[in-house]
């Protein structure tokens, strides 16, 4: 089938390379010329496991095409992704002027009927008022369909290749049928196509981003709880995840959750029921308690110094908002790095892939390393951000030897506290005993 994805970003890039490696004819298309010179030339804009090999391989095959010009792209495509920026705007409610603006760019160039699929992250009614715009800018038929995108950054080529469930919001006959037809190679594993109307689509989608970020605030106030009553937290997951009904995953408590949809999308959905007059009472607490807990870390290091980080430096493992990316869109260390700073602390840091993007937000206000064990010289303490798997299983020994104090602060729980005892550390981790 002949698609066009526009947009390629995360989502973007990821749909459009997934969809060409089961046979698809792909074009993505983007306003970002930079980027779009870059990916002809066979280079990735992103760091996502997974993808490369399959970004040259359809590429290779004339699968996978991309091109800065929307006519083009679309010409002959019969569904149409968007998968655009739905970035919070001034009040906390997702700005919808990169979809509606697509939209009315896409009306203009229509010559047949054509299923129109917003893969962004929209709040209910954008489906309504992307057909009102494109009914008013053509006559040529078409469908509107809400199809969102559950993909995780870090694994999102098995997620797209592999999901759980693909949920289709559309009330139109043929574009059921089109999308029921792309969507077969992915769910053959049993797992289900859920079509439903537009509305309970893209509902459905911050249902499920505000319940799980709603596990993640919940498992951090029991964190903090255990801190003050002597139990530990990783117990508390163990115990309560092996209940079927809880289920054991995105249990684990940390450091507050970051990235550019928990956030965006919690406070999103939070406004959408005040502008229906709902009092969403949960959804508020999980934002609140997910500030709290961005601050954690640094509350943990300013006791431990007695309040005074004038003239210390600190060495930070992890920038990435998880590990498995460079993203670091409300990335939990760019809070750190700021508290830090503003505490007239100096931050030496390292990341497997989110450096990049922090040199560039950042500049050289903080100092970077070449690998993890570069940033420890002279350091008054380390503070593990992102839980990289290189982060695991350090040589302990050299930690200790090149800090100034044996001193970890770990905001992701990875190391045994009886270990860090035999190590000689000074450990304080989330919802468990500090060690020394
Ligand atoms: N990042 C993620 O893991 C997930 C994101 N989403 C949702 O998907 C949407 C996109 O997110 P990301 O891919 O992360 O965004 P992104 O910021 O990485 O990518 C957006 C792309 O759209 C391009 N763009 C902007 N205006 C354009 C236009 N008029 N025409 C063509 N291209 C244009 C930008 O240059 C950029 O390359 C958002 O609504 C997000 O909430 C949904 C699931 C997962
Ligand atoms: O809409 C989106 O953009 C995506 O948002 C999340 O995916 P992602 O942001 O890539 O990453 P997650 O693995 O969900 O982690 C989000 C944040 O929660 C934190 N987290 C996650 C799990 C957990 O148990 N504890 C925890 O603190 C992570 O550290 C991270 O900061 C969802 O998991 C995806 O299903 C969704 O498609």
């Amino acid at each position: 089938m002949k698609i066009a994805v526009v947009g390629t970003g995360y989502v973007g890039l990821v749909t459009g390379t997934c969809l060409a490696e089961t046979g698809n004819h792909v074009t993505c298309v983007d306003i970002n010329v930079k980027k779009v010179e870059a990916m002809k030339n066979g280079q990735l804009p992103i760091y996502e496991p997974g993808l490369e090999l399959l970004f040259h391989r359809n590429i290779k095959q004339d699968r996978l095409f991309f091109t800065s010009d929307l006519a083009a792209a679309i010409e002959d495509a019969k569904i149409i992704f968007l998968a655009l920026p739905t970035p919070p705007g001034a009040d906390g409610a997702a700005d919808l002027s990169y979809v509606l603006g697509a939209g009315a760019d896409i009306a203009k160039l229509l010559k047949e009927y054509k299923v129109i699929v917003t893969k962004s992250t929209v709040p209910v009614g954008t489906a309504d008022k992307l057909t009102a715009v494109l009914k008013a800018n053509t006559d040529v038929e078409f469908a509107v369909v809400s199809n969102p995108e559950f993909l995780r950054e870090g694994v999102a080529v098995d997620d797209f290749m592999k999901p759980d469930r693909v949920v289709v919001g559309t009330t139109d006959e043929r574009a059921r049928k089109l999308m029921g037809e792309l969507y077969g190679p992915y769910v053959r594993q049993g797992n289900p196509i859920i079509f439903m109307d537009e509305r309970s689509s893209e509902l459905t989608k911050y249902a499920a981003n505000s319940f799980l970020a709603t596990k993640i605030s919940f498992m951090n106030e029991i964190a903090n709880l255990c801190e003050l009553v002597g139990a530990d937290v990783d117990m508390i997951r163990k115990g309560i995840g092996s209940d079927e009904r809880i289920g054991k995953r995105f249990l684990f408590s940390g450091i507050g959750y970051g990235g550019s949809c928990f956030p965006k999308d919690v406070q999103a959905l939070a406004k959408a029921s005040e502008e229906n007059k709902y009092d969403f009472k949960i959804l508020n607490a999980v934002m609140d308690v997910n500030t709290i807990q961005k601050s954690v870390l640094v509350e943990k290091v300013k006791n431990y110094f007695k309040g005074d980080l004038k003239g210390k430096k600190f060495a930070l493992w992890g920038l990435a908002f998880k590990p498995e990316t460079d993203d670091i869109r409300e990335a939990p260390a760019l809070y750190i790095i700021d508290d830090l700073l503003k505490a007239g602390a100096t931050v030496a840091a390292f990341d497997p892939e989110g450096m990049k993007n922090v040199k560039e937000l950042l500049g050289d206000t903080i100092s970077y390393g070449d690998n993890q064990y570069d940033v420890l010289k002279d350091a008054d303490a380390l503070l593990i951000v992102t839980e990289w798997s290189v982060f695991r299983t350090p040589d302990l020994d050299q930690v200790g030897s090149l800090l100034k104090n044996k001193v970890i602060f770990d905001g992701r729980n990875l190391y045994d506290l009886q270990k860090m005892i035999d190590c000689g550390f000074y450990y304080n981790s989330i919802g468990r005993k500090i060690v020394s």
